[in-house]
Parts: C-alpha cells; structure tokens; sequence
C-alpha cells in the first residue's frame, strides 16, 4: 500500500510534501520520492529507505516550485529496486511524472498495447510506469498546446476503460497542472483538501490519508468519488468530473483493517472508530463462544490492534495490559518485502513485560493473521514469558485468498489460512485457542461509519474480485511472480539498478 501526496500551492511545496510523507510512512518503507516543477523542468529525488534518510538537506533545496508530488513505496508489483521508486516521468506530451497506490491487474496487456499502437517503451517491471504511459499517450492524442480541463478528463476516462484493478494516483503536468483519480471502484483511498493563501486564494492538496492534510495545515473537502477525477491548474483552479462508466463504491476492507492511521478517515468513516466496532464486535462474539474460558487479561499485539483490544476488554469486562512493549524504531512487519526479515523483526520490534504473562490465561489480540508470522512468535513469546494458556483473537475473518489490489499478498499458499479450517490454524500459531472475526461483522463495523457504503473490497476473505478480470490462470501467474522465493532470487538484481538515476543535480 503506497501513500501518495500532490500539492499546488502559491509558495515552495517541498517542506509540506515532506512533512506528509511521514505521515504517511505507515503505508510504505521501501522508498520515498518527491519531484516539483521549478521554472518549466522537473526536479526529483528518489531512493530506497525511508522518508528521512531519503531526503537531505541538499535534495530539499533543489527541489524547488509550486507545485510537487511525493510518494513512499511498498513495493508490490516489480521488483524493490530504487530505479522502481516513484514517481516516474515521461518527457512527451509535455512532460508528465506520476505517483501511484495500488495495482493495475492487466499491466502485461497494457504494456504490450503500449508498444503496438504508439511504439511506447516501458523500461521496469512497474506497473505505475505503464499507468504513466497510459495516461501520456491518451493525453498526446489532443494535439492542443494548452490542455483543458475537458481534455485532461476524457484521457482519463480512456485511462479508466483501459486500465483494471485498483489505484489512486496523481499526475503532474508541466505548465497545465495536477490531475489525481481514482479507479470506478474507488478501491484505493484519496482525498482532497484545500488551505488559503496569504492572496486569498486556494491551495490544494490531495493525498492517500486526511492524516496527511492535517499534517500540513489544508482543510479536509472530500474523498475523491470513485471514478472521480480532479484537475487543478498552475493557477490553482479546481476543476471535478467523473469519468468512469458505472462506478461503485466498493472500498478496501483491508485499510480499516490494517493500513490507514486511526487518525484518518476514509470515504466518510474514521478507521479508529471502525477499529473500535471491530472490538465491540469481536468482543460479543468472544463472550458468545468462549463463556466458560477463564481468561484473566486481553493483551493486543502492538501497534495496530491496541483500539480493538482494548474494546474487547471493555467488552468482556476484563483487565487491558500492554503486555508486549514495542520497539519505536522498528518499522511495520508486514510490509517488508521478504519473509527472512518480516521473521526476524518481530522479535527485534517486541518484547514481552513477564510480570504481564506468568501464570495467567492471556487473549492475545491482533487485527489480522496473513502469514502467521506474528501470531506464531508473539505466543511463543507468551509462553515464555510463563502465560500459562495463550487464546488468540483476530479482528478479520480467514484469510484465505491473494490480493490484488496493492496488497502484497500474491501467493495463496504463503496465507496461513488458505484451505485450512480454524483448528489447524490454531495448532499451527500454537494457540490454546483461537477465535476469528466473522465477515459479516467486520463489514458491519466498517460500514456502521458511513450507511450509503453498500460493498467492501473483501476478496482476500471471499476469493471474489470486484473488477471481475482475476482469473485462476492470472492468479497462478501472480503466484509465481511474486510469491516470497521468487523475490528472494531476485534480491540482487532488486538491489542493483538496471538504469542509474538522473537525479542529482545542482540546486
Ligand atoms: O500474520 P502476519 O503475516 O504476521 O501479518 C499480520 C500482522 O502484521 C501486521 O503488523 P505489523 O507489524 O506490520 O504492523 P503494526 O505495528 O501496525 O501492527 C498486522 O498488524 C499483524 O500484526
Ligand atoms: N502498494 C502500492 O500501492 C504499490 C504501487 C505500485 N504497484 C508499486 O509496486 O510500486
Ligand atoms: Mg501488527
């Protein structure tokens, strides 16, 4: 899941975009980029790291203008390498850059459409790269020097009939302006957002998470509808029209669940209050199920469990202790990119407090089990730490099915729950128990927030694809691209460039 961010502003935007960034780290940890426009060119820095050490002072100097977008990675089509960190550019029509969230699903199609009907090459394995290039040649179609706002529209209203799958993204437009749109199921989030200017005029921003507009000072407007595309010019006019045939709103469960911040809200609902639903929820069902359990504390598996779990205390009217201490210098597990180091972070990032453990009958809470990878340590963790029974709860029902969309979770048989019942589950995380989530109440918990939100993006429970192009064949091929050997032959090669970047320069 990427954050992204674009500003059109009436003074220097790097600072503002920086400071959204961070953020927005939570969203990506590979690699970080902004690139501005400054007297008619482009100016970029990106690399792989983190927000902070990607940029130093000398970069944030050169990186002049008015205008300017940034992005953090988690890189989940591709490779890691730095030459696939965004945003990309493309000199014709104009000079274009684009940031992207999420993932396109017929990105192989387009990129062979791209080279036989306008002799287009794509250079990396990225599918924001072809989304670029899409967008380019559907913008060098019109012929006009200047673009207008009904143009910068019907291209993407071609963007939208080429392009499947999920995805947010922001465009850059050299002496004309900034577009940001999101796909007809509005699966990836984005919103709009707007600050006044010493002149009395507007400055907008539009990025992943409203966390990143409360950041830099801009008022929350409204998420971008799906389908939606917006248009800002140099000037700072805003322009808004839908461009996709039949949209529906259809958002990722999954960023309620794990992803966004809890101080975000997305389409109308804030996740810290669907996080907290989720516990009530959860905690219903616990006290249902498991009435004759004598658990004597709940416990949540730091960080993003901690609002549900303290829920299903109050549910269950039961102690809340932070009984795992979470090292602040450690980033998110689940977003690394490989399985070698998610294993060895999760006891470098938590430690266990004994006195929280020792002969007591813990409930663990987590908001998710994908892989196992946390669930499995942090009850050994437990036991150590001398729990004398360990039960487990999860705020989201089996995960059983890859993600398409921008979750990196390509490969069925890495998910813990894919073709196994709960028992084997639970033997296999070494629990004495284990509770899951059902659907129905984890879509409840979300859609409680915002009533006029009918369909969630949930096929990672269910195995159905809202775009309805994801075939078992396309699956396979997903699977084997991508699962975590794959990408672990491929790490020299993710840290090696095939293309060095351009982008050092003097301010
Ligand atoms: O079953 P797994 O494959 O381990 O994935 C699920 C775990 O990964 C995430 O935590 P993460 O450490 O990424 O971030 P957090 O600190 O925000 O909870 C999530 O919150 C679960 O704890
Ligand atoms: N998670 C994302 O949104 C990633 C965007 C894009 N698919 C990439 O891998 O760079
Ligand atoms: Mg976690």
């Amino acid at each position: 899941m990427c954050g992204i961010v674009g500003i059109v502003a009436k003074t220097p935007v790097n600072q503002s975009i920086y400071d959204a960034l961070t953020v927005l780290q939570h969203r990506g940890q590979d690699a970080a980029g902004i690139m501005t426009i400054y007297e008619g060119n482009f100016r970029l820095r990106k690399a792989n790291g983190l927000v902070r050490d990607v940029f130093e002072s000398k970069h944030m100097l050169r990186l002049r203008g008015n205008i300017g977008l940034g992005h953090v990675r988690y890189p989940t089509a591709g490779s890691s390498s730095s030459a696939e960190a965004q945003p990309f550019y493309v000199n014709s029509p104009y000079g274009i850059s684009l940031a992207h969230n999420g993932n396109l699903t017929n990105a192989d199609e387009l990129k062979e459409m791209l080279f036989n009907t306008a002799r287009r090459h794509i250079n990396t394995t990225s599918d924001s790269e072809v989304l670029l290039n899409i967008l380019a040649h559907e913008l060098c179609i019109k012929r006009d020097l200047e673009l207008t706002p009904d143009a910068v529209f019907s291209a993407i209203s071609k963007v939208h009939e080429l392009c499947r799958g999920g995805y947010a993204a922001i465009a850059m437009i050299i002496g004309q302006g900034m577009v940001a749109f999101r796909d007809k199921y509005g699966i990836r989030p984005i919103v709009l957002g707007k600050r006044e200017a010493a002149d009395g005029s507007f400055e907008y921003m539009v990025a992943s998470e409203s966390v990143a507009l409360d950041a830099v000072g801009f008022q929350f407007v409204r998420d971008l509808a799906p389908g939606e595309a917006v248009y800002i010019t140099d000037e700072g006019q805003l322009f808004s029209q839908q461009c996709a045939e039949q949209p529906e709103n259809c958002p990722c469960i999954f960023e309620y669940v794990y992803f966004a911040r809890p101080d975000s809200k997305i389409d109308g609902i804030s996740v810290y209050a669907s996080r907290v639903r989720m516990g009530q929820r959860l905690g219903k069902k616990i006290a249902k199920e498991w009435a004759d359990l004598d658990i004597d504390v709940v416990i949540p598996i730091p960080e993003t469990s901690c609002d549900i779990a303290l829920e299903i205390a109050n549910n269950l009217d039961l102690p809340y202790r932070q009984g795992f201490v979470k090292n602040r210098y450690i980033g998110r597990t689940f977003i690394m990119p490989g399985q070698t180091e998610r294993v060895k972070s999760v006891r470098r990032k938590l430690n266990a407090i004994g006195t929280e453990f020792k002969g007591k009958n813990v409930l663990l809470v987590d908001d998710s089990i994908v892989r196992g990878t946390t669930s499995n340590q942090i009850i050994e963790m437990a036991r150590e730490a001398g729990a004398k029974k360990v039960y487990f709860a999860s705020a989201a029902p089996e995960i059983r099915f890859p993600n398409v969309y921008g979750i990196d979770m390509p490969s069925a048989n890495e998910l813990i729950g894919h073709g196994r019942e709960l028992d084997e589950i639970c033997d296999i995380i070494g629990a004495d128990g284990l509770i899951f989530q059902d659907l129905e109440d984890l879509e409840a918990a979300v859609r409680d927030g915002n009533t006029d939100i009918k369909n969630f993006e949930t096929s990672v429970f269910t195995g159905h694809y809202v775009t309805g192009d994801v075939t078992q064949e396309y699956l396979e091929h997903l699977d084997k691209l991508r699962n975590d050997d794959a990408k672990a032959d491929e790490e020299f090669f993710q840290n090696s460039s095939n293309m060095e970047m351009h982008n050092e320069g003097h301010p």
